[in-house]
C-alpha cells in the first residue's frame, strides 16, 4: 500500500493526469494546446480548426476542415423527443439545467453506448458538437416561449449557432468575434468541469454521463457561471461611477467579484481575457457605445489596486456576448458548447489509458474505542 500524500485543499497544485491535450505554461505565458499556443492560434485560425486539432491531433488542411464541417452539419438535428422533453421543463429552469437534461437524454439514442473505443468516442464527439449548440439554443427559446429556429446548413458552424439562438445571421465582424470566443473557451487543461468529466469517465462510464456531470460543474459561479454573474453586475451598476461604488461595497463586505482571479493565473491577467477585451473595444467602437468598455476598465483598476487581482476570460466574454445581442441566461451554456470539444478529447484520452480515480482522505473526525458500543 502506498503512503498517503499530503492534503492540498481544492487539490491546489496537485497533478491529476498526464495529458497530450493542453497545459497552462505560466512560465512562458502560453496556453499550450497540442503543442500550439492558443492565443497565437486565436489570431490565425477559427474554432473548427481547434476542434480538428483536439480530436485528430493536428491542424486540418482545407479539405479536412471541409469534411469536419460537413460531419458536424450532419449531426445538427436533435431527436424530436428531446425537444418534447425540453418543453416539459418549467419555464424558470436555467438553460444549464436544461442542457444537463438534454445531454443526459442523448445517451438513450446511442446504439453503441457500451463501446468506449477512441474511434466510437470520436464519432460521439461529432454528434455532441452538432447537438449541443442546438440543445442550448432550442432550450433557451423553448423556455422563453419562442419558436425554435432550425439549423441553417448554409451558414458556418459558429454563424449557425448564433443564428439558432438569436434568429439573426451575424455580420462578418460578429461572426468572427463569436467564433473567436468559442475558440478561447474550447479547452483549458484541468478546470473543475474537465476534472469532473475525467473522474466520471474513469469508472468506464460513458461520454454522455461525463459531459452531464461537467455541465453541473461548469454551472457554478466560481467556474463558468461567472460570465452571467459578471453581466448582471455590470447591468446593475450601469455607469462607471456606480460600478466603482458597487465593487467597493462588495469588497468592503468581503464578497468575491465575479470575473476576477484564477487558480492558475493567480496574480496575472488570463491571456484569453485580453483578446476578448480587444473584441469588446471593437464592438463598442462599431456600435458607437463605449459604456461597457469603460466600466470594465474601471473595474480592472479597482481590482488591481485593492486586491492585486486580474480579469479572467469570463470578465470580458460577458460584455462581448452582451454587445453581440446574446441573452445573458445562455452565456454559460455557450461556454459549455465551446468546451464540448475539450471535454470530449479528455474523455477519449481517459478511456484510452484509464485508471480509476480514487483518492484518499485526511480523516479529522473522532475515533471511538471499539468497546464503546456493546451488543
Ligand atoms: C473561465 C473560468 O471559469 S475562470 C473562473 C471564473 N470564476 C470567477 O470569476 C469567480 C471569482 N473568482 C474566484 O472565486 C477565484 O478567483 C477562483 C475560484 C476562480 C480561483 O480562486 P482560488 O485559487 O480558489 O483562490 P481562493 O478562492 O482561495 O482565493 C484566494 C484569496 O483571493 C481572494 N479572491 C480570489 N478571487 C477573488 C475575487 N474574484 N474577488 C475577491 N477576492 C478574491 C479570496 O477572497 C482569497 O482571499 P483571502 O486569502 O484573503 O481569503
Ligand atoms: O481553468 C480553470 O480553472 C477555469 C477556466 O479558466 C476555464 O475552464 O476556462
Amino acid at each position: 500500500m502506498k503512503e498517503q500524500g499530503t492534503y492540498s485543499p481544492g487539490l491546489d497544485g496537485i497533478v491529476a493526469a498526464e495529458t497530450k491535450l493542453s497545459f497552462l505554461d505560466t512560465v512562458q505565458s502560453e496556453i499550450v494546446i497540442r503543442g500550439y499556443d492558443l492565443i497565437d492560434l486565436s489570431e490565425k485560425i477559427g474554432y473548427l480548426e481547434i476542434v480538428h486539432l483536439l480530436l485528430h491531433d493536428r491542424l486540418p488542411n482545407a479539405a479536412e476542415k471541409g469534411r469536419l464541417e460537413q460531419a458536424l452539419k450532419n449531426e445538427y438535428e436533435i431527436p424530436e423527443a428531446i425537444l418534447e422533453l425540453l418543453k416539459l421543463l418549467p419555464g424558470k429552469t436555467h438553460p444549464m439545467d436544461a442542457l444537463r437534461t438534454g445531454i443526459s437524454a442523448l445517451a438513450g439514442y446511442d446504439a453503441n453506448i457500451d463501446d468506449r473505443s477512441s474511434s466510437v468516442n470520436r464519432e460521439r464527439a461529432y454528434k455532441l458538437l452538432g447537438n449541443v449548440p442546438a440543445i442550448v439554443a432550442n432550450s433557451y427559446r423553448i423556455l422563453n416561449k419562442q419558436e425554435v429556429v432550425l439549423a441553417n446548413k448554409d451558414l458556418s458552424y459558429s454563424s449557425n449557432f448564433y443564428y439558432m439562438i438569436t434568429g439573426k445571421v451575424p455580420s462578418a465582424m460578429e461572426e468572427k468575434i463569436f467564433d473567436q470566443s468559442l475558440l478561447l473557451y474550447s479547452e483549458h487543461e484541468m478546470p473543475n468541469s474537465t476534472f469532473t468529466a475525467r473522474v466520471i469517465a474513469s469508472t468506464l462510464s460513458d461520454l454522455y454521463g461525463a459531459l452531464t456531470g461537467a455541465v453541473a460543474s461548469l454551472k457554478g459561479n466560481l467556474h463558468g457561471g461567472a460570465n452571467e454573474a459578471v453581466m448582471y453586475m455590470l447591468l446593475e451598476a450601469g455607469t462607471v461611477a456606480k460600478f466603482e461604488r458597487l465593487l467597493d461595497g462588495k469588497l468592503a463586505n468581503k464578497e468575491k467579484i465575479m470575473g476576477f482571479g484564477h487558480r492558475v493565473y493567480m496574480k496575472k491577467m488570463d491571456p484569453r481575457a485580453l483578446i476578448m477585451k480587444q473584441a469588446l473595444k471593437q464592438l463598442c467602437d462599431a456600435k458607437g457605445d463605449d459604456r461597457l468598455y469603460k466600466m470594465c476598465e474601471a473595474g480592472e483598476v479597482i481590482m488591481e489596486r485593492e486586491k492585486g487581482l486580474y480579469p479572467n476570460l469570463d470578465y470580458y466574454a460577458a460584455p462581448v456576448y452582451y454587445m453581440l445581442g446574446l441573452p445573458i441566461a445562455i452565456y454559460t451554456p455557450i461556454f459549455f458548447s465551446a468546451r464540448t470539444v475539450g471535454l470530449c478529447a479528455h474523455v477519449i484520452e481517459q478511456h484510452a489509458n484509464n485508471r480509476l480515480f480514487r483518492p484518499r482522505v485526511s480523516y479529522i473526525g473522532e475515533r471511538h474505542n471499539r468497546n464503546v458500543i456493546s451488543n
